[in-house]
């Protein structure tokens, strides 16, 4: 039966694409294999796309699977059901697992039971040091040749704070193209922190997370990329001084992308008064400024990309008293409708611009080749968004296991009404496709491109 799905055509009927025009989508062999109005829908399955938009498949360059070791909160199967249901065709998976994905068989580990679910691309991060611990680095070199083929390393969770070690990691990448993602918190400035430092923190009795803290991490690493002429990628940017360092740093012509998340670029600290630890993460909510700055600086192109840094939690990581409570939200199922009403309702980012930064500047700079784009002949990862409308989001809206969503009963644009990955539908008609049946068009794809 999935064999059949799999070698099924399927005719997307009336799309909309990013730049206003209208196609028919033909999908075969895991390829698009034909655009333009009018198609022939001989032996295909038609999907109607009419008042829908056709975007290419998102890509996270920053998601928790949790797998292996937090099971509870996760794992690469239910991840990427969540991922699918917000769009998403790939995810970089973050290391801070346990084991820790510090090794090539971790990395590749994560690799195939990404491939064996079949919901979205599984890119796996390595981590820099061995252990998270800041020490040593780890065997980057044996995870970049490795059958995952590792680009992307990072701490995160955690900062590299020794600046000895973040330039040799800095100059070890080099050899493979690799790019370090850095968490950018000086962990001294930032011991026992609960939420953005400021006048709110006071009055709350919360220990403040000072934004120079992130901002004196990202200065120093972009002036360490530019000695050793290496790639750095900063993670989550939560605070205006960070868009002026990063500004800065570009102008100069030093190699720095960076990325915001969904929430900072929505949410304000404002909603920590009333203690519910759905709202607290890592970098914390920041002020009405920040989050004006960090719009400003996506739409000029000073941050590269929107990534999730979708983190999922057991319920009883949350629901406890703020200050024992785990930092996180999850992110996947909402990133788009929530780049829609932060950007987009705005007039800031128009659907080619939210194309550019959720989707073909984070495969560039993970180094992921056949996503970012919908054409005739390009593998077919796509997703079909309708704009209109608004839903009271709900715990019904969250495929993954966290329920640790900042979003929950807040009305949010627009919703994902099917996503393709490679070739074959793993969400249509707003439904993520059950797991036996999207495995077995995996299997299917595996075999005729790697077999
Ligand atoms: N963002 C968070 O608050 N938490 C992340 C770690 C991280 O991204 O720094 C996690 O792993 O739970
Ligand atoms: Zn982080
Ligand atoms: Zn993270």
């Amino acid at each position: 039966m999935g064999t059949d799905n799999a070698r099924a055509r399927h005719l997307v009927r009336g799309a909309t694409l990013a730049d206003g025009t209208t196609t028919d989508l033909l999908v075969e062999n895991g390829r698009i294999a034909d655009t333009g109005t009018g198609l022939s829908s001989a032996g295909a399955t038609v999907v109607d796309a009419d008042g829908l938009l056709a975007l290419p498949g998102l890509v996270d360059l920053h998601t928790h699977l949790r797998e292996p070791g937090f099971e509870q909160s996760e794992t690469v199967l239910t991840g990427t059901r969540a991922a699918a249901a917000g769009g998403f065709t790939a995810v970089f998976a973050m290391a801070n697992t346990s084991p820790v994905a510090d090794t090539a068989g971790v990395v590749e580990q994560v690799l195939s039971l990404g491939d064996r679910a079949g919901y979205a691309t599984v890119r796996p991060i390595g981590a820099v040091t061995v252990g998270l611990e800041g020490e040593r680095l780890a065997e980057l070199g044996a995870m970049a040749d490795s059958r995952a083929r590792v680009r992307v390393f990072s701490d995160d969770g955690k900062c590299v704070s020794d600046p000895l070690l973040m330039r040799r990691a800095l100059e070890y990448v080099k050899a493979f193209d690799g790019v370090i993602a850095q968490h950018a918190q000086e962990p001294r400035l930032t011991a026992g922190a609960q939420m953005n430092e400021g006048a709110l923190s006071g009055e709350l009795g919360l220990t403040g997370w000072p934004a120079v803290a992130e901002e004196s991490i990202i200065a120093r690493d972009v002036l360490l990329a530019e000695h050793v002429g290496s790639r750095l990628h900063v993670c989550h940017v939560s605070t205006a001084g960070s868009v002026d360092v990063v500004r800065w740093a570009k102008a100069r012509g030093i190699d720095v992308t960076a990325e915001v998340t969904p929430h900072h670029l929505l949410l304000t600290e404002e909603l920590a008064a009333g203690y519910d630890a759905r709202y607290k993460v890592n970098p914390p909510l920041r002020r009405r400024e920040d989050v004006e700055a960090l719009r400003a600086g996506l739409a000029d192109g000073t941050i590269d990309i929107v990534a999730t840094d979708h983190a999922p939690h057991p319920v009883e990581a949350k629901d406890c008293e703020w200050d024992a409570a785990a930092f996180g939200m999850v992110g996947l199922e909402s990133a788009l409708s929530v780049v829609h009403a932060a950007v987009v309702r705005s007039g800031q980012l128009d659907w080619n611009d939210v194309a550019r930064v959720l989707s073909s500047a984070p495969a560039a700079i993970g180094r992921l080749t056949g996503h970012g784009t919908i054409a005739a002949g390009a593998p077919a990862e796509f997703l079909l968004y309708d704009p209109q409308g608004s839903r009271t989001f709900s715990t019904r809206d969250l495929v993954g296991k966290g329920v640790n969503s900042p979003y929950l009963s807040m009305d949010l644009p627009g919703h994902v009404v099917a996503t393709f990955h490679h070739g074959y539908p793993t969400v249509l008609d707003g439904a993520v496709l059950p797991p036996d049946e999207v495995a077995a068009q995996a299997a299917f794809w595996m075999e005729s491109n790697n077999g």
